[in-house]
């Protein structure tokens, strides 16, 4: 599905990216973690096409990754759903979210009844389809997250990729954003500081620090035995935080 090589991007001061090598076999759940700076939302950058690499190649589902103007990508945003970080506060406050929702629909040129399309995945995502007439401040902090994963849903993507989309929730609102986002039928890559929700999607961990992968495997094994010192720091965070 994704195979990055040699990726390296740096900003002055910092390499955010140093020489990042990581293959996401098609229908296997990805957890990327790392604490605050690792490299996380760059490698995200690099992979959706925002940003170039300074060296090294982007691949999903086996073509190349440029930066371009949009119909150049447009395959990429048909095959990759995205939740950004703080993605309830992305709906625009002055549209229904209903028509937020159907936007990738109208821009990726889907075909079908997009109103139907647009109830059906507010369904799926636990919002009430009558409500998507409504502006977003008619709704609460964790209900805009929802929303916001609908509208990255809308087209059916292969691939769903959220950025930190559980850090602000709290434990049991956690749990069921999880419960929902594993139970869709799509391919995930969650970034996440929390080894706990890695831990939760049963799929593979990478573990990026100081902008280099230093682990990559199944989650439980990673989990068993983690051989990278950032790897067991993460892991020692979770131990620390009451259940
Ligand atoms: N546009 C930019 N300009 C300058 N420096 C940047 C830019 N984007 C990221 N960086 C730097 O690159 C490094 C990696 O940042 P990045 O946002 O990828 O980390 P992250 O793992 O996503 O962190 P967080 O969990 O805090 O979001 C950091 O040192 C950051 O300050």
């Amino acid at each position: 599905m994704i195979e990055l090589r040699g990726l390296v991007r740096g900003y002055p001061g910092v390499r955010a990216l140093d020489g990042v090598d990581l293959a996401v076999p098609t229908g296997r759940h990805l957890a990327l973690v790392g604490s605050s700076g690792a490299g996380k939302t760059t490698l995200l950058r690099l992979l959706l096409g925002l940003e170039a690499p300074d060296a090294g190649t982007v691949r999903v589902l086996d073509r190349p990754v440029h930066p371009g103007p949009a119909r150049s990508l447009r395959w990429l945003r048909q095959a990759v759903g995205v939740v950004a970080q703080d993605a309830g506060s992305s709906l625009d406050p002055r549209w229904p979210v209903g028509r937020s929702v159907a936007e990738p629909l109208r821009l990726l040129q889907v075909t079908g009844d997009h109103p139907a399309r647009v109830r059906e995945v507010l369904a799926a995502v636990g919002v009430d389809p009558d409500a998507a007439d409504r502006r977003p401040d008619a709704f609460s902090g964790g209900q805009r997250q929802r929303i916001a994963l609908a509208r990255a849903l809308a087209h059916r993507p292969q691939l769903l990729v959220a950025d930190e989309l559980l850090s602000g929730a709290d434990a049991v609102l956690r749990a069921r954003l999880l419960e929902l986002l594993t139970g869709l039928g799509t391919q995930l890559l969650l970034v996440t500081h929390d080894l706990a929700v890695a831990a939760a999607l049963h799929g593979d961990v990478a573990v990026l620090a100081h902008g280099r992968l230093v682990e990559h495997g199944p989650v439980a094994d990673v989990l068993a035995d983690p051989a990278a010192p950032a790897t067991r720091e993460l892991l020692a965070a979770v131990l620390r935080l009451p259940s």
